[in-house]
């Protein structure tokens, strides 16, 4: 895989997505990409409009960011497995929990962090640990459980 293609270009370049979506322009837009040690890492530049009213990052932009990073995980590892989307299925799983634990406050001004994992993996369903970090400390951390995805 070319290093300048993020996991969100190979595996669903038309995805309208808000948080992650190469095709939604008023998105975030979140790239990310396989570390080659089974992580997946990404870095974010906030917007001054994702201010949360007390200077920092908002807490649901931080949800968005943990909850989409952690999709590019999923997404690779279902893809290295196997595990491909269902017909008529942009992606193979979709979140159906996330747990977020907010530790300190994450900058406004900086690019902040994210690292993810495959805790445990399933074809029915996969859990992840995500995190965002700032200047060599966890800002936020969660759980997500992401199960695989029917179209009806
Ligand atoms: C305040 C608390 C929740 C609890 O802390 P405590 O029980 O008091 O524990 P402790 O004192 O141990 O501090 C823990 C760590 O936190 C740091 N720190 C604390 N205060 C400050 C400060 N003022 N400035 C800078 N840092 C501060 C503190 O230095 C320490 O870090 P350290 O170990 O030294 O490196 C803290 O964990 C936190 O800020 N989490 C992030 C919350 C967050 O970002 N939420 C989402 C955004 S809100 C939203 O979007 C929703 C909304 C929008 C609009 C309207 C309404 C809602």
């Amino acid at each position: 895989m070319a290093p300048d293609r993020s996991l969100q270009d190979v595996y669903f370049p038309e995805l309208r997505c808000f948080g992650c979506g190469p095709a939604n322009a008023d998105g975030l837009r979140l790239r990310s990409f396989a570390d080659g040690d089974g992580r997946a890492v990404a870095r974010f530049t906030p917007s001054p409009h994702h201010d949360n009213g007390l200077g920092h990052l908002n807490g649901g932009i931080i949800a968005t960011l943990l909850d989409c990073h952690s999709a590019a995980v999923v997404t690779h590892e279902a893809h290295e497995r196997g595990w491909p989307p269902l017909p008529g299925a942009a992606l193979p799983y979709v979140t159906a929990g996330l747990d977020v634990s907010y530790l300190r406050p994450a900058p406004l001004e900086h690019a902040v962090e994210l690292s993810a994992s495959v805790l445990s993996a399933t074809e029915a369903e996969m859990t992840v640990e995500v995190v965002l970090a700032w200047d060599g400390r966890d800002r936020s951390r969660a759980t997500a459980l992401w199960k695989r995805w029917r179209p009806r």
